[in-house]
């Protein structure tokens, strides 16, 4: 029995449901089950040239090729393909809701995304000018009951984990204390071993400031903070190599001395992955109780309707999800052994 995997269809404006469409064309090492409306999915299939067939997940049914299991939970309103509507907000919070609980009972495996408009989330929660809705990564941290995740991008050959996510740029500096950069750091070393078999995990961590700080001429956080972690986790054992500056840090002779970069903000780390892979590139959410990833892209309101998004982001998401719920229970037997 393939493990059943939820694949939430995202923004009904965007080009998830019919990315979620295309999951029809593969046969998968799991059983993806997408959640999202049965006719909006049936609507942008068609619209968007897919031969896809529709059937509700029945979980001891038979499924002939070419079809794609749904899980159909209604949309609020008609959506139209590239007009956001705020009020099928609850709609793509409700998928993700759904998604978590089954991945809590047992119903899934693990969960995959389909991308989310933040902004329409936050202006259907009646957010103003706050943030009520930052991404996926901290929902699910909140709805998980999990104090600290760790956002990290897998593609192009590269692993980036971020110390800090969905923030303003001038709040960056604040948020990187030491013991969130000690969690942080553990979370990863941890999880690269439980879900990508990587028994002693070589991290690069990078600097906050221009040249790492310039030993103290071009900021403090290097000295101040990050290297009296990096001290603390490598008497325990941990390999870590930093604070590097970062302009340096992806060069591929430096990169091939690690297993994975935290960088210490979004734009600092994301660039450089999507440059080398976007459409291909998997963002994991590390830490959480459940195994959930996720494409590299947004919602492309842009393309949505026009058959022209590439769905290897997504294909690419379910595959990693794949690759990590085996290489989890092959941790689990080594632990057990
Ligand atoms: N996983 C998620 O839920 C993510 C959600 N977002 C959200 O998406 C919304 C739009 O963000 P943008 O910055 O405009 O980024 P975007 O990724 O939606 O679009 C950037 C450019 O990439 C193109 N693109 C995106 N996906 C593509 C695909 N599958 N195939 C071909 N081309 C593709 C778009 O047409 C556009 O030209 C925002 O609300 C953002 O927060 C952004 C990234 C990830
Ligand atoms: N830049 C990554 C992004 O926006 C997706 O974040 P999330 O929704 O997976 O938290």
């Amino acid at each position: 029995m393939r493990p059943v995997v939820a694949v939430t269809s995202g923004e009904p404006a965007g080009v998830g449901p019919e990315l979620c469409a295309r999951l029809a064309e593969r046969e998968w090492p799991v059983r993806p089950v997408v959640l999202g409306d049965l006719g909006l999915l049936r609507e942008r299939a068609a619209s968007s040239g897919s031969a896809a067939m529709f059937q509700s997940w029945l979980p001891d049914a038979d499924v002939p090729s070419g079809t794609v299991e749904v899980l159909h939970l209604p949309l609020a309103r008609p959506s139209r393909p590239g007009v956001l509507d705020a009020a099928n907000g609850p709609y793509v919070l409700g998928l993700l809701d759904r998604a978590i609980s089954g991945c809590q009972n047992g119903a899934f495996a693990a969960m995959v995304t389909a991308p989310v408009h933040k902004g329409v989330i936050c202006e259907s929660l009646g957010g103003g000018d706050a943030l009520p809705f930052s991404g996926h990564t901290e929902y699910l941290a909140e709805h998980t009951g999990t104090p600290r995740v760790v956002m990290m991008l897998v593609g192009g050959g590269l692993r980036v984990a971020l110390a800090t996510t969905h923030l303003p740029l001038a709040r960056v500096p604040a948020a990187i204390t030491q013991p969130a950069l000690e969690e942080t750091l553990r979370i990863v070393h941890a999880d690269l071993a439980r879900h990508f078999g990587i028994a002693a995990p070589r991290i690069l961590v990078a600097g906050l400031n221009p040249h790492a700080g310039e030993g103290g001429h071009m900021g403090r956080e290097e000295i101040d903070v990050i290297e009296p972690v990096l001290a603390r986790l490598r008497a325990e054992g941990m390999n870590l190599t930093g604070p590097l500056p970062a302009d340096t840090l992806f060069v591929p002779h430096t990169l091939a001395q690690g297993d994975a970069v935290l960088a210490m903000y979004h734009d600092q780390g994301l660039p450089v992955l999507k440059h080398a892979s976007f459409g291909g590139g998997v963002n994991v959410t590390l830490g959480l109780p459940i195994i959930r990833t996720s494409v590299d892209h947004g919602t492309a309101l842009d393309l949505a309707g026009s058959g022209r998004a590439d769905p290897g982001s997504l294909f690419a998401a379910l595959e990693l999800a794949a690759t990590m719920l085996a290489a989890r229970a092959a941790h689990a037997a080594g632990a057990a052994a």
